[in-house]
C-alpha cells in the first residue's frame, strides 16, 4: 500500500499528533511511515501503533499526500540535505519552532509548505494549533492541514509574522501551566495537605477554572473579582502574587519564549 503520510522525526510531538490521527481513523497505520534514527524509538512505533518505519528520511518523503517535519529546528539543514532531489511533491507541514516559511521554501523549492505550531495537549485532543500557509500552498492544502490539526484540538490561522508569538504562548505555554500546577500543589503541601490530595486539588482547580472561563466567556479579571471576598483569603494570596510580580513574570516568560523562537529561526537561516 502506498504511503499517504510521512513523518520525519518520531519524537514527542509526532506521537502526540499521529496517535490521534490513527485513533480517529484519519490515516490507517499501513499508510503512514515514520522516519526516525533511534532504533528503540522505531520499534516503539511499530509495536505501539503498527505504522511503517525507516531510518531513511527519503522513505518518509515518498508520501503521496503529506510530509510532516517533526525534528528539532537545529537539525533542519541536515534533514533538508537528506531530502535533496526527492521527486514526489507532498504537502510539507512543519511544526518546527522559529523556522520561517522562507527557510522552508528555500529547502523545498516550488513545493506547498505550511508552517504550524501545535502544542502537547494535542496528545489528548485538547491542543491548539496555529497555521500559516506558504507561497505555494493552495486552499486545498490549507484544508488538509486544518483537518490534520482539527483532529488534535482547535485550529487558528494567523499571519506568519505572528507565529513566534504563538510559539511563546501556546507552544511553550503547557510547560508554564504545568509549573503552576506543581507550585499550587507545593503550596498545599506547605500548608499541611498530603501530596496526593494537594496534586488532585491543584489539577482540578486549573482544569475547572479553564473550563469555567471558556464556557462562561467571562474575563479572567472578573472571575478573580468573583473569588476575592473583601478582607478574605483570596485577596491575601493575590497581594502576595503581586508582590512576587506573578503576572509580570508570566508575561516575560512568554516574551522570552517568543524571542527564543525568533533566534531559532535566525540560526536556521544561516
Ligand atoms: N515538544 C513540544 O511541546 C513542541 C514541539 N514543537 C516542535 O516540534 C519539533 C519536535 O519536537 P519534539 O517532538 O519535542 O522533539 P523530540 O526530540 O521528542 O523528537 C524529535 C525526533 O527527531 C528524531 N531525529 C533526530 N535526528 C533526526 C534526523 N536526522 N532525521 C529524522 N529524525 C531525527 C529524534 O530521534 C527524535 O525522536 C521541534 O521542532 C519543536 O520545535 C512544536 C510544538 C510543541
Ligand atoms: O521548547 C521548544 O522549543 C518547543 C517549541 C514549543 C514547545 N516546545
Amino acid at each position: 500500500m502506498s504511503i499517504r503520510l510521512g513523518i520525519i522525526g518520531g519524537g514527542v510531538m509526532a506521537e502526540a499528533i499521529l496517535s490521534r490521527l490513527l485513533k480517529k481513523n484519519i490515516y490507517s497505520p499501513e499508510t503512514v511511515l515514520v522516519s526516525e534514527p533511534q532504533s528503540q524509538r522505531r520499534n516503539f512505533w511499530v509495536n505501539t501503533y503498527g505504522v511503517q518505519v525507516s531510518e531513511d528520511n527519503r522513505e518518509a518523503a515518498r508520501a503521496t499526500e503529506v510530509l510532516i517535519l517533526a525534528i528539532k529546528p537545529q537539525i533542519l539543514e541536515q534533514v533538508v540535505n537528506s531530502l535533496l532531489g526527492i521527486p514526489e511533491k507532498p504537502l510539507i507541514i512543519s511544526i518546527l519552532a522559529g523556522v520561517t516559511l522562507n527557510r522552508l521554501e528555500m529547502g523545498f523549492p516550488d513545493r506547498p509548505v505550511i508552517r504550524t505550531m501545535p502544542n502537547t495537549p494535542a496528545t489528548v485532543g485538547q491542543g491548539v494549533t496555529a497555521i500559516a500557509p506558504g507561497r505555494h500552498a493552495e486552499p486545498e492544502h490549507l484544508a488538509v492541514a486544518r483537518d490534520i490539526f482539527a483532529a488534535v484540538g482547535a485550529v487558528v490561522e494567523v499571519p506568519e509574522a505572528l507565529m513566534d508569538a504563538v510559539t511563546g504562548l501556546s507552544g511553550s505555554g503547557p510547560a508554564f501551566v504545568a509549573l503552576m500546577v506543581e507550585a499550587l500543589s507545593d503550596g498545599g503541601v506547605a500548608a499541611g495537605l498530603p501530596r496526593a490530595i494537594a496534586s488532585q486539588l491543584a489539577l482540578e482547580t486549573v482544569l475547572g477554572t479553564a473550563t469555567l472561563l471558556k464556557e462562561s466567556a467571562i474575563h479572567p479579571g472578573e472571575l478573580k473579582d468573583r473569588v476575592t471576598s473583601p478582607g478574605g483569603t483570596t485577596i491575601a494570596g493575590v497581594r502576595q502574587l503581586e508582590k512576587g510580580s506573578f503576572r509580570s513574570t508570566i508575561i516575560e516568560a512568554v516574551v522570552a519564549a517568543y524571542h527564543r523562537s525568533k533566534d531559532l529561526g535566525r540560526s536556521s537561516e544561516k
